[in-house]
């Protein structure tokens, strides 16, 4: 059962509430303007629904509505006063409520909820990633990093929000500032030294990172993508960069392996802030602070060398598959580096915990070895193409095996398209349903059937395509065809729990049915929990991992 708004809102408060008095938030920010009668806040909130007692309402004109509209429920939730604009003022007056005014709340809020909250620069140390791909691996690469060093952790991001001792699934990749304030306070109060945490576009745009410090901030990479919000590549680049501001980052590193990181890095440097380039790519930005270097196999995933500053060489493992994970799991290590870690104790920790050999759910998740069985996010054609070759057994006699449908009520041309691409990656493709949402289930199918079978008729190729429906089945019959030196890779859905057909949940996850379907066939797998695994490092290396290459 999922939480409430109300149940899921106390999961991340501080237990301590200090009292705030709405003169001292009035005093302490300039924009604000206030002359009701003397009263006290311990919370902010934004959204009505979550509203606990004692909290500061803080009332947004949304794209849909104002939040003013709900002054009086926020009121009867036990809301202690209202900030908000002038329309929303006039609209919160029947409430009863003291009010707050600002011309701009959103340009406020992080600066409210640090003051309500005490969130201090230095505890948890904070570790920021943003870019278009690999924010969620690297955030739990950092994590894991972190626990491996001693820290006691915090995690925010797409997936879940560990704060404390249960983790909660997420609503939004990055929070807004009044919850993000919250976390801090909580994560602190619990002994909490470190967190890593997603920091999406939209986050920077909507302001819900302000007043936060973070000790490091890490840029993975920018390519096209939610141009809906942004309107052009050069705004959703200064989205991201919003992030490196001096004033926000105490350091950086930024991978330069495209022009985007290139630029970031330069402006970071102009300001005079502490920054560190890695290069990633073969060939990318040889001049870079740290580089990688040697990359070989190893297990699923590879080894590499990370060349530093002053002839400084890390030798690092990770056991995700994909050459993307040597970058995530680079940058990682050099966020590391960049918080003044020791090189030495790093390289230790490194070498005896192996702590990038970790589950990232739904994420090149590594279900079985033999035969390599993955469960991966990847759910456009892009990510489905990296992702068939990032699982490609090295010895010629090992197939790939991809499972994959397209989602319903979204862009209908990247089905066939979608097709295409299995069919010239995969060995076998076995087309299934994703979420169909209100559409016909079938008819998806067909429009990426055809894709695939026309690449095959037009270039020649020696892929089978197959139809399998449902996805559970499909599951099913992709590991009956697999033989223990090929690859099962289920793409699409990643971590996601639930299908949607025709307006009905239905409870489903790839990881789940696998790991049934490999049982099943007499096959081994390996651990895991259901949100972050548990996984060993020898479990998850697996009986056999030679044999397997990377892309
Ligand atoms: C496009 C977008 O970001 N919208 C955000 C925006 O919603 P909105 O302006 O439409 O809000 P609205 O529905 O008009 O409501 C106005 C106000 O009334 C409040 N309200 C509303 C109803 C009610 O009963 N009580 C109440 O208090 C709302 O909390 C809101 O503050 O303000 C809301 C409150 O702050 C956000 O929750 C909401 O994020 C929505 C949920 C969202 O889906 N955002 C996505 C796009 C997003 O931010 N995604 C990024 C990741 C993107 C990626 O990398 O893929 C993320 O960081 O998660
Ligand atoms: N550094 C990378 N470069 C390109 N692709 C990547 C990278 N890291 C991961 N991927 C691919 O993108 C998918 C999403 O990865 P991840 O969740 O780590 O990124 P993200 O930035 O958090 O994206 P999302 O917000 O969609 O979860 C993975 O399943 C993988 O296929």
């Amino acid at each position: 059962m999922g939480l409430n708004h109300q149940e899921a809102e106390r999961e991340f408060r501080p237990a301590r509430h200090d009292r705030v008095q709405l003169e001292e938030i009035s005093a302490a920010v300039d924009e604000i303007d206030y002359a009701g009668p003397a009263a006290a806040v311990t919370g902010v909130c934004l959204d009505s629904r979550a509203v606990q007692p004692g909290d500061l309402y803080v009332a947004l004109p949304g794209a849909r509505v104002h939040g003013a509209r709900f002054a009086a429920a926020a009121a009867a939730a036990g809301a202690a006063a209202i900030l908000t604009d002038d329309e929303g003022a006039s609209l919160a007056a029947g409430s009863g409520l003291p009010v707050l005014s600002t011309t701009a709340v959103r340009s406020v809020i992080g600066r409210v909820a640090s003051l309500v909250y005490g969130t201090r620069a230095d505890a948890p140390a904070l570790f920021g990633v943003t870019g278009t791909n690999g924010k969620t691996t690297t955030t739990y690469f950092l994590r894991s990093l972190l626990r491996a060093l001693g820290h006691e952790t915090g995690l925010i991001g797409t997936i879940e929000i560990v704060a404390g001792a249960t983790p909660v699934p997420s609503v939004l990749t990055t929070p807004e500032a009044p919850q993000l304030h919250a976390l801090m306070a909580r994560m602190r109060e619990g002994g909490i030294t470190a967190a890593a945490m997603e920091v999406s576009s939209h986050s920077l745009d909507y302001q819900r990172v302000a007043g936060l410090a973070f000790q490091v901030s890490g840029f993975t990479n920018l390519t096209q993508d939610h141009l809906d919000l942004h309107g052009t590549m050069e705004d959703y680049f200064a989205s991201k960069a919003g992030l490196f501001a001096a004033e926000t980052s105490r350091s950086a590193v930024v991978t330069v392996d495209d022009e985007w990181g290139t630029r970031l890095a330069a402006e970071r440097r102009a300001s005079g802030a502490a920054t560190l380039t890695l290069a990633t790519a073969a060939g990318a930005a040889p001049d870079a602070d740290w580089v990688v270097s040697s990359i070989r196999p190893h297990g699923l995933g590879h080894a590499f060398e990370l060349h530093g500053p002053r002839g400084a060489v890390l030798q690092v493992s990770t056991g995700l598959p994909g050459l993307f994970n040597v970058s995530n799991a680079a940058l990682a290590v050099v966020m590391i580096v960049a918080s003044g870690a020791d090189l030495g104790t790093l390289q230790q920790t490194l070498s005896t915990l192996d702590p990038l050999t970790v589950e990232v759910p739904g994420r090149m998740q590594v279900i079985g070895t033999r035969p390599a069985a993955v469960v991966d996010f990847a759910h456009n054609a892009d990510a489905l193409e990296r992702a068939i070759d990032a699982v490609r057994p090295a010895d010629t006699g090992g197939r790939v095996i991809v499972v994959f449908g397209a989602t319903g009520d979204r862009d209908a041309t990247k089905r066939p398209v979608m097709g295409a691409v299995a069919a010239r990656h995969a060995d076998v493709v076995v087309v299934t349903d994703d979420d169909p949402h209100g559409e016909d289930a079938a008819g998806i199918r067909a429009a990426v059937l055809e894709g695939a079978r026309a690449a095959v008729r037009a270039e020649n190729l020696a892929a089978d395509v197959v139809e399998s429906a449902p996805r559970a089945r499909a599951i099913e019959h992709a590991v009956q065809l697999a033989r223990p030196q090929d690859t099962v890779l289920i793409a699409g859905r990643g971590h996601e729990t639930i299908q949607e057909v025709q307006g009905v949940d239905h409870a489903l996850d790839d990881r789940v049915e696998l790991r049934r379907a490999l049982l099943a066939a007499g096959h081994s797998v390996l651990g895991g929990a259901p949100i972050e695994g548990s996984t060993t490092r020898d479990e998850f290396r697996g009986p056999d991992p030679e044999g397997v290459k990377s892309s």
